[in-house]
């Protein structure tokens, strides 16, 4: 970590807030399942599965599924791929202490989306989306830079990322998603598919 503070984020209720360009906005603000969309936008969609471990959560996840502080939780971490391209990092946390029957899926997803496990579930509630702009040495993209084999030192790109805290039963669930920047090119690879 060569004693640099692990940046967190300030996140917003709303999408404008963080300021995306026009093309990244249009990602941030998908209505229901990225998945869904991101399957829409490529030839070969890909969960590829980095984790899916106890950890200690972030600082600024623990209150959003109801840990008084930073504890051990469920941690599953992804790479969303299309056309063999990542294009998001995604992270989710449940807390340890949740009931078997809250997430009866969770634990063996595997390389499938959890979106399908969550936009289809009718006991599912979603709660609302926050956005943030995160730097490079916020953990979430180091860890995104670990998964695709990068040096995030001198990255000065901003990463536009969303989370959103899901219920069910008593269980909570919190899904982060951090946009890489070769999303922008599904916008492009999507409009040629309609036109030609
Ligand atoms: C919540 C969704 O599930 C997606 C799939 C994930 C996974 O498999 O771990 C994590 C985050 C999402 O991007 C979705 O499709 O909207």
């Amino acid at each position: 970590m060569n004693g640099k503070s692990l940046r967190l984020a300030a996140w917003q209720p709303h999408a404008r807030a963080v300021r995306a360009p026009e093309g990244m906005h249009d990602w941030l603000v998908t209505p229901g399942s990225l998945t869904a969309r991101l399957v829409s936008s490529s030839a070969v969609f890909r969960v590829r599965r980095l984790h899916q471990r106890s950890a200690t959560c972030l600082a600024d996840e623990a209150q959003a599924i109801g840990l008084a502080r930073p504890q051990r939780a469920w941690e599953r971490e992804v790479l969303l791929e299309c056309d063999g391209e990542p294009v998001v990092f995604a992270h989710t946390v449940v807390p340890m202490d949740c009931d078997a029957t809250d997430w009866p899926l969770f634990s063996a997803l595997g390389e499938r989306s959890l979106g399908t496990t969550l936009f289809y579930d009718p006991l599912v509630r979603r709660g609302q989306l926050e956005f943030a702009r995160l730097s490079a040495d916020h953990p979430l993209v180091r860890r995104a830079h670990a998964a695709l084999g990068k040096q995030g030192g001198t990255d000065t790109t901003i990463y536009y990322a969303r989370r959103c805290v899901y219920r069910r039963r008593q269980g909570l669930l919190l899904v982060t998603e951090v946009f890489l920047p070769a999303v922008l090119s599904l916008g492009a690879a999507a409009t040629m598919k309609n036109i030609l």
